[in-house]
């Protein structure tokens, strides 16, 4: 039975989507036109199947609460594949197969694999639809859960079928659960295949396959796989384009002026919290414009623009608090999926960190009955538990976000990762090729955003580990060719941070809205204010008195910390991320080796 697929005139759409029915057999077909109607009806048959819960409305109006599998909670990066015809084309750091092995190999998995289910074909646009820098994707999925979010995350409907007309170009993403029903046999909430979970993307036909999960960053198809794997390689053969894992926000002083800034940190690491901060420097106001996902461009003027792709934030819960993001908060107050957190007695959500204490009673995250008390808090949320909410709803949001479709002015990158020791809280590359440097040696220790070890340190180039569509060093030079396509003053300056500095297991920072002076600096570095930083081997530091500390109560001894490079320290990072780029081999480009002898020089200059 298929409802609508007159609504599609794309020629190359109507011929791969009829291939997918054939082959998936589903009992069912629905294509999404991104109405009101159409989102209440698929949230009820949700609720209906018990996938979804309604919350109580009195609380948190239209939003929605859901337990994945125990097994199915986050990205599975070592399930997540770029097929390209080479394997030097995805290089040292993604899985690879052979494309033609691979589709044989998933083609087998997706034969029947809808029977009993409906098949949702979401025609959607990653950034404003009909945009310059935008993209349109078409997602066939056979899990409403992934229909209700990506009807959140991006730009969903008949009006992107407009836009994508009788023969304009979009990327084929396919997605199931690999769960088909027999006649008769009942649905579960959470279907999943998870012997059999497959994130692939296929670089040079710019076509996503995903299967056996229903997790958001492997479900989610314009998310990750879209707007950072194949992006990434659509912007390098596109040439002055970026794909990024990066945060774009706004911040605004006291005397009105206002700067963009982007900053990459690898997943969990804080950028949801730094694109909505609330700054607690007076007179001061970051707007967010988005949270995770930035496409950039170099415009005719020489400057390079970003826009967020998406609509929606898919933000970890534990840790957001009045405190540390109000406005995070404020966003998911409404319209919002909760996944993978603690349900209240009333009706509502809790995770850690929400407030001190958790409720008296709740039920876990796996389904069980909890009281304080008696049982163990951990077991309440998962540690990557997460919200799917409406950027419109956020408070903070950017006017850009809405009226700039082809992206703002950027006048700062940011790179950072989690680091305990060595890495000082801010400072400044000495120029662009040097900015490269830091960004292909971000490394951070582990979180929950990925099934791994935990705390583990780990290099995460560009915070783009998981998510680069091609081989690593080949992204570096790429990057390196930005000064040659542009009048390289005009390019944005780099920087570093680092708010995660330990010691005797206590941070050194107080991070959050106190980071609002990290940017005050950084702005005073873009205005090329006078005094404002020391020049150190690996870069421009600030000095105490070029931070605005005003009205923060923390030990000197503790800024000292953070505000030192420590040469020995130094020098064997430099071992270490000359040990991790020689596994590029050939690929590395020799500016960057340059690069680090100039920095590993440097050092030993400082140390004699
Ligand atoms: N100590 C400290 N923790 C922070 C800071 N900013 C964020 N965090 C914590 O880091 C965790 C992840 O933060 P997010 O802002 O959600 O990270 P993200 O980079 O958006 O993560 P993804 O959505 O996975 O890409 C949360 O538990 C935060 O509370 C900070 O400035 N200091
Ligand atoms: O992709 C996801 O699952 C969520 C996310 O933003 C990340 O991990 O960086
Ligand atoms: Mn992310």
């Amino acid at each position: 039975m298929v409802n609508d697929l007159s609504l599609i005139k794309n020629k190359k759409a109507l011929a791969w989507i009829k291939e997918q029915i054939a082959l998936c057999t589903p009992d069912k077909v629905h294509v999404m036109d991104g109405s009101i109607e159409e989102i209440r009806e698929l949230n009820e048959l949700l609720v209906k199947k018990g996938t979804f819960l309604r919350l109580n409305p009195e609380k948190r109006p239209n939003c929605f609460y859901t337990r994945t599998n125990p097994g199915d909670t986050a990205r599975v990066e070592a399930a997540t594949f770029i097929c390209s015809k080479k394997q030097e084309d995805a290089g040292p750091t993604n899985n690879w197969m052979d494309p033609t092995q691979m589709k044989k190999k998933l083609h087998a998995l997706m034969k029947g694999c809808m029977k009993g289910r409906t098949m949702y074909v979401i025609p959607f646009s990653m950034g404003p639809t009909g945009g310059k820098i935008s993209r349109i994707g078409i997602e066939i999925t056979d899990s409403g859960f992934v229909a209700a979010n990506m009807r959140i995350m991006t730009r969903v409907g008949t009006e992107v079928l407009k836009v994508l007309g009788t023969d304009g170009e979009f990327v084929p993403a396919f997605h199931s659960v690999i769960s088909p029903l027999e006649p008769g046999q009942k649905d579960i909430p959470w279907p999943c295949d998870l012997k059999n979970r497959y994130i692939v993307q296929f670089p040079e036909t710019r076509e996503i396959i995903s299967v056996g999960s229903g997790y958001g960053g492997n479900s989610l198809l314009g998310k990750k796989c879209f707007a950072l794997r194949i992006a990434t390689v659509l912007s390098r053969d596109e040439g002055r384009s970026l794909a990024e894992h990066m945060l774009v926000l706004g911040i605004t002083s006291p005397e009105g002026k206002k700067h963009y800034i982007t900053a990459a940190f690898p997943s969990a690491c804080g950028k949801t919290n730094l694109a909505m901060m609330n700054c607690s420097l007076p007179g001061w106001k970051v707007t967010v414009v988005g949270d995770d996902i930035a496409w950039m461009k170099l415009n005719k003027d020489g400057r390079l623009y970003a826009i967020n792709p998406e609509s929606g934030f898919f933000g970890v819960a534990p840790g957001t608090s009045e405190e540390s993001n109000p406005n995070a908060l404020r966003t998911c107050e409404k319209d919002a999926i909760f996944t993978n957190v603690a349900l209240t007695t009333d009706g509502d959500v809790w995770w850690k960190g929400l407030t001190d204490q958790p409720p008296a009673n709740a039920i876990t995250w796996k389904g069980k009955k909890w009281t304080r008390g008696v049982d163990d808090p951990k077991e309440l949320c998962h540690p990557n538990s997460r919200f799917t909410a409406d950027i419109s709803n956020c408070p903070v949001v950017d006017p850009a976000y809405h009226n700039a479709p082809d992206g703002v002015p950027v006048d700062a990158i940011i790179f950072g990762g989690r680091r305990e020791s060595v890495v000082p809280l801010v400072f400044q590359s000495r120029d662009w090729n040097h900015g490269v440097l830091l960004g292909s040696s971000v490394a951070s220790e582990r979180t929950a955003a990925a099934e791994g070890k935990m705390g583990e340190l780990r290099f995460d180039p560009f915070a783009m580990l998981p998510f680069c569509g091609y081989n690593m060093a080949d992204y570096f030079s790429h990057w390196l060719s930005f000064p040659s396509k542009t009048d390289p003053a005009k390019l944005p300056k780099i920087f570093h941070v680092n708010w995660f500095r330990k010691e005797n297991g206590k941070f050194l920072w107080p991070g959050y809205g106190e980071n609002s002076r990290v940017l005050k600096w950084i702005i005073d570095r873009i205005e090329g204010k006078e005094n404002s930083a020391v020049e150190t081997p690996i870069g421009y530091l600030p000095t105490i008195e070029s931070l605005d500390l005003s009205g923060l109560d923390i030990p000197k001894e503790d800024l000292k910390k953070i505000l030192t490079v420590d040469v020995d320290a130094y020098l064997s990072e430099v071992q270490k991320i000359r040990e991790y780029h020689s596994q590029f081999g050939s690929h590395l480009p020799s500016k960057l080796s340059a690069e680090l002898d100039a920095l590993e020089a440097r050092l030993k200059q400082a140390k004699n």
